[in-house]
């Protein structure tokens, strides 16, 4: 592949690293996003090796719920990746405009965020980054887990990695750094579903040293609009030892998620 082959088109956005444009490759006319990082970049950040883990990770993953990473190149200049492209954007945009969303609308996206999350733990893949930001929309409501910059094979990743970014979605066990598993994605399903249905993480507070405490204390005010299915599904979600979390097996069977599938 050479820059070439795409006919470039709108600027989706700026990733963490680098640029996101929409284009159509020529030969088939097929619409595709085009992620573009410069090498200076990579190498600045120092971040060669996760980018090399990444694209292994994200090119193997075949699901529906899993954003798709057809192929890659580069340039002198450049590394370009050429992935599947989501016709609704992010769903953090969506959230940010409706503020928060309906629980039908919730219990869809955490159907389809389990199955990607469970067919990931399979293959002892830990996304261990989802959040709003990191979760694509495309048509018919259908949603697409993108960015695998932390994911990492099931032993976790020996290097303390620094997390950058937001701190909501961290379970007890990494707040307290202890040993991690899968079990930490579960963690963080919880705390989606949360503030899709409430339209904010359940222990954001402008101080993260707050935030740390009311996590590992599991402080978790639920608000009495959301219903007693949701309610009891956010505490299964969000326990604090991760042996007790509900499996990602049993999700598709409980109430909230069953009534909302008629
Ligand atoms: C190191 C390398 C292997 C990283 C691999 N992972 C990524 O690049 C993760 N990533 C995906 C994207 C991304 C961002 C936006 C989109 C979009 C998209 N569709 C939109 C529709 C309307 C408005 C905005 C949109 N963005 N489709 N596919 C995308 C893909 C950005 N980074």
């Amino acid at each position: 592949w050479t820059p070439e082959d795409f006919e470039m088109g709108k600027k989706l956005g700026k990733g963490k690293f680098g640029r996101v444009y929409c284009v159509r490759e020529k030969q088939s006319g097929y619409i595709c996003a085009l992620k573009v990082m410069s090498k200076e970049e990579i190498v600045s950040y120092k971040v060669e090796k996760q980018f090399v883990r990444e694209i292994e990770i994200q090119a193997n993953l075949r699901h529906s719920n899993c954003l798709r990473l057809y192929g890659w190149f580069y340039d002198d200049k450049n590394v370009y990746l050429i992935l599947e492209y989501a016709a609704k954007g992010e769903l953090y945009q969506q959230l940010k405009k409706c503020q928060r969303f309906d629980e039908a609308r919730t219990s869809y996206y955490i159907y389809q965020v389990a199955s990607a999350l469970s067919y990931l733990h399979k293959k002892h893949i830990i996304h261990r980054d989802l959040k709003p930001e990191n979760i694509l929309m495309h048509f018919h409501n259908q949603v697409k887990l993108s960015d695998f910059g932390w994911s990492v094979y099931a032993p976790q990743d020996r290097r303390r990695t620094t997390m950058c970014g937001t701190l909501d979605y961290l379970p007890p066990e990494m707040v307290e750094a202890k040993s991690h598993n899968e079990k930490v994605d579960v963690w963080a399903l919880g705390v989606l579903m949360y503030e899709l249905l409430v339209g904010k993480p359940p222990f954001e507070d402008e101080h993260s040293s707050i935030t740390y405490k009311r996590i590992a204390k599991v402080d978790l005010q639920i608000p009495h609009f959301v219903s007693t299915d949701a309610t009891d599904l956010i505490k299964k979600l969000l326990r604090y030892d991760p042996a007790k979390r509900l499996s990602l097996q049993d999700l598709p069977n409980h109430p909230w998620i069953t009534r909302n599938r008629s």
